[in-house]
Parts: C-alpha cells; sequence; structure tokens
C-alpha cells in the first residue's frame, strides 16, 4: 500500500483546477492512500488585514499573538480546511477535515525563539493512528497545521514544516509539496531552469546564495529532515501542471526531487 503526503500551499490552492482532484480521486481508487496537509497563509493574512490586526514575519515564520492566531484558526481549520474537503467531495472521493488540535492529532511545543514570535509551534509528535484510521475507513484526512501541547496550548505551525512532521511521523514513502512555481528553479546561462533533483548540499549552498529564499526555505528545511526518517523522496511541483499528482506519484520526471542519497 502506497501513502504519500501532500502539502498544498496557500500560494495555489484558490487556482487547482478541478482535473487537479479528479487525479486524486482516481490515484485514490487506484489504492494509493493520500494524506493531505494544507497552507493559507495568504488567505490568513487577507483577514487579519480585514480585522486590522497587524502581523509580521519573522525569519518566514508569522509573528503569532493570542489575537493572531484566533486568525490562524478560524481561517486555517475553518475557511481553508473546509473548502478542500468540499472540492474532494466534489470530485467524488471521501474527505475528513481536522486540525492537528482534533484527537490531538499534532503534539506541539513553543519554537526557540518563542519569546520573539509567540504562539508558533514545532511539532513534537503525530497521533498517527487517527490518520490510519481515517484511511482506514475510505477517507482522504485533510489536515490544518495547528499544534497543541498537553496543557491545551494552540500554536501556529508553518504548513511545511507540519507536512514534514506527518509525513516523517506515518513513515510513507513520498512528501508531494504542490505550490506555485514547477520546482526549485536555479538560473544557469542566464535562464531559470526546474533543477530536476537536487542534493541536500546543494540545497545548503544555494540557501548561502540566496538563491533559495523566503517562502522555498521551509519547503527544503522540511524536505531536508523528512529524508533523514523513513520518507524516500520530496518532490516539489506547480499545482497547474495536469495529472501532475499520478505524475509525481506514479512515473517520475516532474518538479524537483529531493532524495535521501544522490
Ligand atoms: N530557488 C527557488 N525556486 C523556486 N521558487 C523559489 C526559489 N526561492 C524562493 N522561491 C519562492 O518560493 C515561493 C513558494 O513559496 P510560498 O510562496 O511560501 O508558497 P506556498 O504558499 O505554496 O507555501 C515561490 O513562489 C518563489 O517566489
Ligand atoms: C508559523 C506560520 O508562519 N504559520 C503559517 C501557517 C500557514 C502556512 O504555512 O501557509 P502557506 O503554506 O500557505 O505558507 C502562517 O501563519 O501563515
Amino acid at each position: 500500500m502506497q501513502q504519500f503526503v501532500m502539502k498544498c500551499g496557500g500560494s495555489t490552492l484558490a487556482a487547482l483546477p478541478e482535473s487537479f482532484f479528479a487525479d486524486l480521486r482516481a490515484l485514490q481508487e487506484s489504492g494509493v492512500k493520500p494524506v493531505i496537509v494544507h497552507g493559507g497563509g495568504p488567505a490568513i493574512s487577507e483577514t487579519l488585514t480585514k480585522l486590522g490586526i497587524e502581523s509580521e514575519f519573522v525569519n518566514g515564520l508569522r509573528k503569532t499573538s493570542e489575537e493572531v492566531l484566533d486568525v490562524v484558526e478560524m481561517v486555517l481549520a475553518g475557511r481553508i480546511n473546509k473548502e478542500i474537503v468540499r472540492k474532494i467531495q466534489q470530485s467524488g472521493a471521501k474527505s475528513i477535515g481536522l486540525s492537528g488540535v482534533d484527537g490531538q492529532l499534532i503534539i506541539a511545543q513553543p519554537v526557540a525563539n518563542a519569546d520573539e514570535i509567540g504562539f508558533v509551534g514545532d511539532v513534537t509528535d503525530v497521533n498517527a493512528a487517527i490518520i490510519a484510521g481515517i484511511m482506514e475507513m475510505g477517507y482522504i484526512p485533510v489536515i490544518a497545521p495547528i499544534g497543541i501541547d498537553a496543557q491545551g496550548q494552540r500554536y501556529n505551525i508553518n504548513a511545511d514544516t507540519a507536512a514534514g512532521a506527518v509525513a516523517s511521523h506515518l513513515g510513507v514513502e513520498r512528501m508531494i509539496v504542490v505550490t506555485d512555481v514547477p520546482g526549485i528553479l536555479k538560473t544557469v546561462d542566464g535562464e531559470k531552469k526546474v533543477l530536476p533533483s537536487v542534493t541536500v548540499a546543494e540545497i545548503n549552498e544555494m540557501i548561502a546564495t540566496g538563491e533559495i529564499y523566503g517562502g522555498m526555505i521551509p519547503k527544503v528545511r522540511a524536505a531536508i529532515q523528512c529524508i533523514q526518517g523513513d520518507v524516500r523522496e520530496v518532490v516539489i511541483v506547480n499545482g497547474d501542471e495536469p495529472n501532475v499528482l499520478s505524475k509525481a506519484v506514479l512515473e517520475g520526471g516532474i518538479g524537483t526531487r529531493i532524495v535521501q542519497s544522490e
């Protein structure tokens, strides 16, 4: 049984075509078991602006006060999570949406610089049995990246980080990161090209030179962490490309692959 974790970024969610969900359904029907972890950064920012609440990013992570946390949970676990569940159901597949708070699915602890950025969490544990149970019933789990600790405190978790942790804890073969670029881009002879695969050393060099920046940094960091465990490969792809999921899962040759040893 092949399982994969798919991370859908907020950059691309609204634009994902119906065919993307049809492809997901076809994959599930063929016996593959998908788990979805989603983001929604742009929608959170939009709602915060509407409400007149200021927020800023520190090294790619949103500074999260109690007030911001309410909005993060409302947008991610409410609006975005249910939007994805509805789209999957419209495609004819079955889906259950939940956040990391439900059933204590994602256990988190404050990040090291919590003094500076507030209620932002790192994942310490994932209740894999809940995800397995949902999949056994034939449903595709859709997870919003909110974590909880033993005291009941909620945390805002970067969606790439949460997806990587879920992939690691489930021990899936593959994590697919769906975003708004066709992979990791590198300028070669003045032309931007998608790298078919990258090593950890190349990634570190590209971060150092600034060729990998912003929202790509948490993706590659999560990828590096995953592939140090049981996850065989992480593939970064664009959600716009036709049949991108089945290509990434069954065929290969699409996007950028980050693999265990190369
Ligand atoms: N080397 C790179 N190749 C491709 N994209 C990159 C690279 N470095 C930084 N990026 C940026 O990362 C973005 C994807 O991250 P982000 O906007 O956070 O997406 P998401 O919402 O899907 O998580 C791209 O749109 C691009 O601007
Ligand atoms: C701590 C932190 O930064 N959390 C993110 C969670 C959403 C996210 O990561 O969404 P994307 O995948 O669309 O970027 C945030 O508040 O925006």
